[in-house]
């Protein structure tokens, strides 16, 4: 590592020990052979983007954080932690530092700690300039904090290892795309295709013959040979979209496959090698799966070496107005978008979308197809259909219903126990205005009669006898 010529990141080191003296010469001396300096915290000339704290173990945790928070607020990407002087660290206390924000902690070794810290800086320069990367700006829109850091971790995966990998995530999340970028960033040499299964879609009888391929004659309409899912991902990445529907048989075909690299095709005696990336998605809880046994726990084991989960839209409202702007630019196909009303733009942001990325994207495109071609977008473009829901929402939200709310939330109710009170007084009110008829509830409200049936039966167990 020592012979880096050209390390040109803006590093430098911050001394935020309690009792600081001088920055001892062996660290200076280290540091200054990649052109990194010493700084004062109190007079630092620019926010570096990455800062190597030097910390003993008196520091003030508090003051540390909020320190941190400024560097990295302004604009640094990563601070690293070196603790000087302290053989004998409690662990508590470097677990507190990460939480402050601190990405690695290590002890001051002369001789090694600088070539470490160098060559974590590099990887995470890699990632921070990957992050700014066309591909990623042009596709995967997003400034969220929680985006961005899966981001990174898909982009450290991607660049960094060889794994296999699974996405969790609510559909619409864009896990697709996220597949899309890990493939896009592998840097295998010879990389070859990305091949998408969507396991919702597979035949069983035919599942074989989809994964492995088959030989003529192999079964009745198998007029010539064929190349299945594993020969086409050779040297690629396979993506299995809804892994969670992977029939059994084929759980088992596929865990082979990757232990051993070898498969055989439907009707051949012939086992021929093969090597991909596995990339599988779910929105699922696979955990579950495997202790309900609908999953095998080996082949879960295997492919969720590495695990990200993409957080759903509501958990990054903040990001609705650029992926709106995206969307509608999308549509406008390269001229800049029409402005869009104030009004609109509010109505995005409060609505709910449970198919998340791909809702919203269906509602831009519905609200960008009626725009008449002058001015800006206002509300009247919006789909009536898409109105409805949205008019109720915002009549009660300053009402009664968020009073109701204000006095759930008071006496320490969760969401899941709001969202199963307020159904079960709404299913009362409505059965009471049927007259109790079932049938005619369940129909206003957009359910089965089974569903009432159920829940009305639940609630009778739950009441004390
Ligand atoms: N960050 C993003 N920026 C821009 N578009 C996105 C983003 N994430 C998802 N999309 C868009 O949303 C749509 C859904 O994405 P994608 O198919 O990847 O989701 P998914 O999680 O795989 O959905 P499903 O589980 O239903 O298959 C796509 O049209 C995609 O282009």
């Amino acid at each position: 590592m020592s012979d880096i010529t050209d390390f040109d990141i803006d590093v430098c080191i911050i001394d935020l020990r309690e009792m600081p003296c001088l920055v001892p010469d062996a660290i200076k001396k280290a540091f200054l052979t990649y052109g990194i300096t010493c700084q004062s915290k109190d007079s630092l000339p620019e926010i570096p983007h990455y800062a190597i704290c030097l910390l003993d173990g008196k520091i003030n945790v508090e003051k540390l954080h909020d320190f941190l928070k400024v560097l990295l607020e302004k604009g640094c990407k990563r601070t690293v932690g070196i603790l000087y002087n302290n053989v004998n660290v409690d662990p508590a206390y470097v677990w507190q530092l990460l939480k402050c924000g601190i990405s690695d902690v290590c002890k001051w070794e002369s001789n090694s700690t600088e070539k470490c810290l160098i060559s974590k800086i590099l990887k995470w320069e890699k990632i921070e300039k990957t992050l700014q990367s066309g591909y990623i700006k042009d596709r995967l829109i997003g400034q969220c904090a929680n985006w961005i850091a899966v981001l990174k971790q898909l982009i450290e995966f991607s660049v960094f290892t060889n794994g296999s990998g699974i996405i969790l995530g609510e559909s619409g999340t864009g896990k697709e795309m996220a597949a899309h970028l890990i493939h896009h960033l592998d840097n295998r040499e010879n990389k070859k295709n990305l091949v998408l299964l969507d396991c919702t879609t597979i035949v069983p009888e035919l599942s074989g013959s989809e994964f492995f391929g088959h030989e003529r004659g192999a079964f009745t309409n198998a007029i010539a040979s064929r190349d299945g899912a594993f020969a086409l991902a050779d040297n690629g990445t396979l993506f299995l979209d809804e892994v969670g529907e992977l029939p059994p048989t084929m759980q088992a075909g596929l865990l082979r496959v990757i232990q051993e690299g070898t498969y055989k095709r439907v009707g051949s005696n012939n086992w021929r090698k093969t090597q991909f990336r596995l990339i599988c998605a779910t929105n699922r809880n696979l955990n579950t799966e495997v202790q309900s046994r609908n999953f095998r726990q080996d082949l879960y084991y295997r492919i969720a070496t590495w695990t990200f989960r993409l957080p759903p839209l509501r958990e990054r409202v903040a990001d609705i107005p650029i992926l709106a702007y995206h969307f509608f630019q999308k549509y406008f196909k390269g001229i800049s978008p029409p402005p869009v009303d104030k009004l609109v733009l509010d109505y995005l942001i409060a609505k709910d979308y449970p198919g998340n990325i791909r809702e919203l994207q269906h509602l831009v495109t519905r609200i960008a197809s009626r725009y008449s071609g002058e001015g800006p977008i206002t509300v009247g473009d919006i789909p009536e259909n898409d109105r409805q829901s949205f008019a109720f929402h915002q009549e009660h939200l300053n009402g009664e219903f968020e009073k109701a709310m204000q006095k759930a939330l008071s006496y320490g109710m969760d969401l899941k126990d709001i969202k199963e009170l307020s159904a079960d007084i709404a299913i009362d009110i409505v059965l009471k205005q049927e007259k109790g008829i079932v049938k005619n509830a369940a129909k206003r409200l957009g359910v089965t009669d089974r569903a009432i049936q159920l829940r009305l039966a639940g609630r009778r167990q739950k009441l004390p006898s």
